[in-house]
């Protein structure tokens, strides 16, 4: 398999940091992406944001899987609720010969995988990053996480997973590792993520912020332990070493590690909610694991999607999918404003809560106008992301006074996240809700 033919669908977070750092290192890579992106790519190239370089990649992109040839791998970086479509927009070009590799979070899709290209064909894996999308198409990763993890489901160590390994291995700023056992760690990450996404959603705060409240550490662990327990009980018990990992990732008050469904429901994006939490509740009930947490966290991303039905999907009904994979795009509603703003906040139109000790985690917006949000207002979301380089944190100038934002007209602040590491910028997302 030397000199590997990748088809990369998706150049999102994921599709778009991992595909992009094989195309910066010559790897012959072709995106198959829709035509909005097709567009962006073909204009600006792939860009990348990230701690370990940012890049700007001219790459082959096509909008149809019979424009780009034949291909060794297919990587899909689809969301599951996309999913079905993935799979026949990728059909045309896994031909004999050709692996698919899947990256999306979660396990329920390997089946459906396997139904649609035979389980020979289809890998198992996982990425451990974090990133995303902006609205200016740019991939922002946020922390030093740009882990790769893959296999055969049978676990042989084959040529094609060695030709893929090789290939990431020429790739800037990924760590990329065949493995004999990518079954057991695809369901380890789905314990990861369930805890993660499970507890961030709910609580509308990353993972330090929740650690930092009276039982917040107490919760985290009891929701990853009542995980790990319905994983073991299926015959996919996670390691002691996971388990150990993250024990402690979920009880460091300081830190700012969020997760991809909380961004997802911010900006009022449709989740992996059923994917993951659903999927991890139908198990827990299949194997006689109650667990309240769970219940609670499914029930709140479900919960987010009555208003989607009237706006994107009048025949959806509210439900859990069970085992299978989500197959309906749903649109979650436009994100609610947070917490009131404190009523010593700086002037109108600036970034604030960048006056506490460092690094700051969250910020709130002060808008000219109050944000108007309640429960179900249904105003359409105008989403503005802006990077602000001004906001390097550091010992000599720590974050005291905000930054001014203007306010797109006839809109007013819903809220504000950023992330941070220790090398790289703030990059803030700001919401906006139609006023
Ligand atoms: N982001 C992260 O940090 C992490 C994400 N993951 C997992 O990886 C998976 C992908 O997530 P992420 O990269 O964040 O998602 P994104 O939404 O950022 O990217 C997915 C991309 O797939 C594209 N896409 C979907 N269907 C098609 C199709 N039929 N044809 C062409 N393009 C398509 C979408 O295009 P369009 O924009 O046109 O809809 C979108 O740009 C998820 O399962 C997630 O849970 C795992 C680890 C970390
Ligand atoms: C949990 C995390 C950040 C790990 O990569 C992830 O997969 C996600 O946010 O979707």
């Amino acid at each position: 398999m030397g000199g590997l033919r990748i088809l990369v669908l998706g150049a999102g977070g994921v599709g778009g940091y991992f595909g992009g750092r094989l195309a910066q290192a010559g790897v012959d890579v072709t995106f198959l992406v829709r035509e909005r992106r097709l567009r962006r790519l073909n204009a600006e190239g792939l860009r990348i944001r990230s701690p370990f370089g940012d890049a700007a990649i001219a790459v082959k992109a096509v909008a149809a899987a019979e424009d780009g040839g034949r291909f060794d791998a297919v990587l899909l970086a689809c969301k599951a609720y996309d999913l079905e479509d993935a799979i026949s927009t990728v059909a045309p070009a896994v031909s004999d010969g050709c692996a698919v590799l899947p990256l999306l979070n979660g396990v329920a899709h390997i089946d459906r995988l396997n139904a649609a290209f035979g389980a020979g064909r289809v890998l198992g894996g996982l990425a451990k990053i974090q990133a995303t999308l902006t609205e200016d198409g740019v991939v922002e990763h946020f922390n030093d996480w740009r882990f790769l993890t893959f296999g055969e489901q049978d676990g042989r160590m084959t040529g094609r997973v060695a030709a893929l390994e090789a290939a990431f291995a020429q790739a800037p700023g990924c760590v990329a590792e065949a493995v004999p056992d990518v079954m057991r760690r695809l369901w380890e990450k789905l314990v990861h993520v369930a805890t993660s996404a499970g507890m961030t959603c709910l609580m509308r705060a990353n993972v330090g912020e929740i650690v930092r409240t009276a039982d917040g550490a107490a919760l985290l662990r009891r929701l990853l332990e009542a995980n790990a327990e319905i994983a073991a009980r299926l015959g996919h018990a996670p390691s002691p070493a996971f388990m150990e990992t993250y024990r402690a990732t979920f009880s460091d008050p300081s830190s700012g590690y969020s997760t991809s469904m909380l961004r997802d429901i911010e900006r009022g994006a449709p989740t992996e909610g059923d994917h993951i939490l659903g999927f991890m509740l139908d198990s827990a009930r299949s194997v006689g694991v109650s667990e309240p947490i769970l219940e609670l966290a499914c029930a709140h991303v479900q919960g987010l999607r009555p208003a989607t039905r009237c706006r994107q999907a009048p025949d959806a009904r509210p439900r859990s999918v069970g085992r299978g994979v989500v197959t309906r795009r749903l649109t979650a509603r436009p994100a609610l404003p947070r917490r009131p703003s404190p009523p010593d906040g700086p002037q109108a139109g600036a970034v604030e809560g960048a006056a506490r000790p460092q690094p700051p985690r969250r910020c709130r917006l002060r808008s000219p106008r109050p944000a108007p949000g309640r429960a179900g207002d249904a105003a359409p979301l105008v989403q503005a992301q802006r990077s602000c380089p001004a906001l390097v944190p550091s010992a000599q100038a720590p974050l005291s006074r905000g930054i001014p934002i203007e306010a797109p007209p006839g809109s007013s602040a819903a809220s504000v996240s950023w992330g941070w590491n220790s090398s790289t910028p703030f990059s803030a997302s700001v919401f906006w809700s139609a006023a």
